[in-house]
């Protein structure tokens, strides 16, 4: 498969179900999105830095940048071709930003954990949501990282270090058998669980798509649903569960935190803002299936020239 601009490269069967889940209009520009390059964006690390010296060190450099208003501490890069010297950069390798989507900041702003907490990243690697979270907490309380996979552990490791995030601690685990191991032990939990990964899909990248199927969708489902079960068992009462993923399926999706309601009496989900317009509540046209109704909750960050789609939804555990 070479790189192409053509929406129409995509799996077929993949496109057919996303044309079930969104309304034309939205359909349309979703397909687009799969085919544009995205723009950089990146984080401040305030564990070594603030956001205006960074802003300062990156200018006296010629990078062309520009603050996220809505969320501080985030910037967009706004000449594509200094991307390379932007990984090459001294603020790069000294771990004083992160490049990090901003979709995937929108889940740590959600989840809002405070200094002093204890936390759980319950899928961590490559890092980029536990070090966001280590800088919310001021480097004060504890996170404890969790990643199954070797390579993605020791790059989650050295990101770690990198940073200077003293409360996180890494463990190399399967997350199924967390809760387990530490029932009621977190005020927030995070699982931004491994999935499907379509939300991510790039024409100009066909390696990202080149193993799709909905038999993997089903696959991914299966972990999730266990993982999600870890999770709520690992969280204390009054704490906050925050599950997303980068997929659009509504079997990785809503199904999976369905399961966690219909298993937990005690699960609530709450409701969440958003500081973007790209957004979807709740489902649309996705065939016969019903949700317990407070999925209207969760929300779909829907793709854009500088994000990634995205899933979010976040759950209270009742005192
Ligand atoms: C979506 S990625 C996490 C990205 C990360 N939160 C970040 O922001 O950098 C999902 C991660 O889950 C890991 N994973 C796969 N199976 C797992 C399991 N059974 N338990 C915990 N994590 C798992 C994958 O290796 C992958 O690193």
């Amino acid at each position: 498969m070479n790189p192409s601009r053509d929406p129409a490269t995509l799996p077929p069967e993949f496109t057919q179900r996303l044309e079930r889940l969104f309304p034309p209009h939205i359909y349309e520009r979703v397909l687009q999105s799969f085919s544009s390059p995205k723009t950089t964006t990146f984080r401040v690390n305030p564990l070594k830095t603030d956001a205006s010296s960074l802003q300062k060190e990156l200018e006296s450099l010629g990078f062309e940048i520009e603050a996220v208003d809505w969320l501080p501490g985030a910037f967009r890069l706004l000449d594509p071709d200094q991307r390379r010297a932007l990984t090459e950069s001294g603020a790069f390798y000294e771990g004083r930003l992160y490049i990090q989507n901003l979709s995937s900041m929108l889940a740590p702003l959600i989840l809002a954990p405070r200094p002093e907490e204890q936390v759980l990243d319950l899928a961590a690697a490559p890092g980029g949501k536990t070090l966001m979270m280590a800088g919310m907490m001021e480097n004060r309380g504890w996170i404890s990282a969790v990643e199954p996979v070797k390579e993605r552990f020791h790059r989650l490791k050295r990101n770690i270090e990198n940073a200077g995030a003293e409360i996180v601690h890494t463990y190399m685990k399967d997350g199924r058998s967390v809760g387990r191991a530490c029932p009621a032990m977190f005020d927030r939990v995070l699982l931004d669980a491994p999935c499907s990964s379509e939300a991510k899909f790039s024409t100009l990248n066909p390696k990202s798509y080149a193993y799709w199927s909905p038999r993997k969708v089903k696959e991914s489902q299966r972990l999730q649903k266990r993982l999600i079960l870890s999770a709520w068992q690992s969280l204390r009462p009054g704490g906050r569960l925050l599950y997303s993923t980068c997929s659009f399926a509504p079997e990785e999706n809503e199904a999976v935190v369905d399961h966690l309601l219909g298993k937990a009496p005690d699960a609530k989900l709450l409701p969440i803002e958003l500081p973007i317009d790209n957004q979807m509540e709740g489902l649309v046209g996705w065939e016969k299936k019903r949700f317990a109704p407070e999925l209207e909750r969760a929300r779909r960050v829907l793709p854009t020239e500088e994000m990634d789609g995205f899933f979010l939804a976040l759950i209270e555990k009742s005192l």
